[in-house]
């Protein structure tokens, strides 16, 4: 069976990456693409893709999928949209695989209770990249013994959200081994406001944003007289190609919503 794919925010640094990625791929078919603009046209007429790429643009999630019956649609927007967006895909039997990052923790659960509910498959991958994946397991398990722990993420000077998706997904993986604590100094005191970065449970997530970055992520462990990092990096947006086309192919046999790649992998 072909899985018939949609993208949302197809012009995008991640979005063109997956066009190519999908297009390229037996057994998927590229049917539709979502933007904000260039309602009607196709990809093939926007500069970026090559003119043979006839795949129409709408502007309207409800109406593309009216028109082109996807399957799956793959979300790599902004913080704003993608709620609704897998919002409206779950209410239609479109199956999510959402990349988009900055979801609440009370999105998450409506969606986990739509995806629950009326049984269509949903995945939420804040990091499709297997190396980013990896790090956060090795961290997790780092964690139950070295407690002291601290996260510097590495992002790129485009990005909405902070901390990214990766970093928050790492401190959640770790806090469910970890008991929450406070570190530094019990006295520690910020002359600056945010010195000492975002407080998870305790544990300090640092937000680096940098022209010339793509996405990386050091996990730094201290104990007495020690310590260890362990670092991802990605350096193109190829890195996360792999785990978007495994999530098109699993999202088709679940029938709940995974937060996470570390849950199928
Ligand atoms: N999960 C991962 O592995 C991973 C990797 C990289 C980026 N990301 C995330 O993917 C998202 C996109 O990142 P990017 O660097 O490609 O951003 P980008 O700004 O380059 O692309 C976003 C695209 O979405 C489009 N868009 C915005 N609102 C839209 C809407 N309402 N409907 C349709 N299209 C809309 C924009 O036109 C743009 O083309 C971010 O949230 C980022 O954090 C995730
Ligand atoms: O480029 C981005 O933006 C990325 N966002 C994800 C995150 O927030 O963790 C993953 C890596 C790239």
């Amino acid at each position: 069976m072909t899985i018939r794919v949609a993208i949302a925010g197809a012009r995008g640094r991640m979005g063109s990456e997956a066009v190519k990625a999908v297009s390229n791929k037996e057994g998927m078919e590229l049917v539709a693409a979502l933007d904000y603009k260039h309602v009607g046209d196709s990809l093939g007429e926007l500069a970026m893709f090559p003119p043979q790429l006839n795949v129409p643009i709408y502007t309207n999630l409800t109406q593309l999928i009216e028109d082109e019956k996807p399957d799956v649609l793959i979300d790599l927007t902004n913080p704003e949209s993608v709620y609704e967006h897998t919002k409206e895909a779950l209410l239609h039997n479109v199956r999510p695989v959402v990349g988009t990052t900055g979801f609440t923790d009370s999105q998450l659960e409506e969606l986990k209770n739509l995806s629950e509910n009326n049984k269509v498959g949903c995945i939420i991958a804040p990091n499709f990249a297997i190396g980013a994946i990896l790090m956060m397991k090795f961290a997790k398990e780092a964690a139950k013994y070295l407690p002291n722990v601290e996260i510097i993420e590495l992002h790129h000077d485009r990005k909405l959200d902070a901390p990214s998706g990766t970093g928050l997904k790492t401190a959640q993986l770790i806090a469910e081994v970890r008991n929450e604590q406070k570190q530094g100094h019990p006295n520690e005191k910020e002359t600056i406001a945010g010195a000492r970065g975002a407080d998870f449970e305790g544990m300090r997530i640092h937000s680096v944003r940098l022209p010339g970055l793509v996405a990386h992520q050091e996990v730094i462990f201290g104990g007495d007289g020690q310590m260890l990092t362990i670092r991802h990096d990605s350096y193109n947006r190829e890195s996360f190609m792999g785990g978007v086309l495994y999530c098109v192919e699993a999202v088709m046999t679940i029938e709940d919503l995974v937060y996470g790649l570390e849950n199928l992998i």
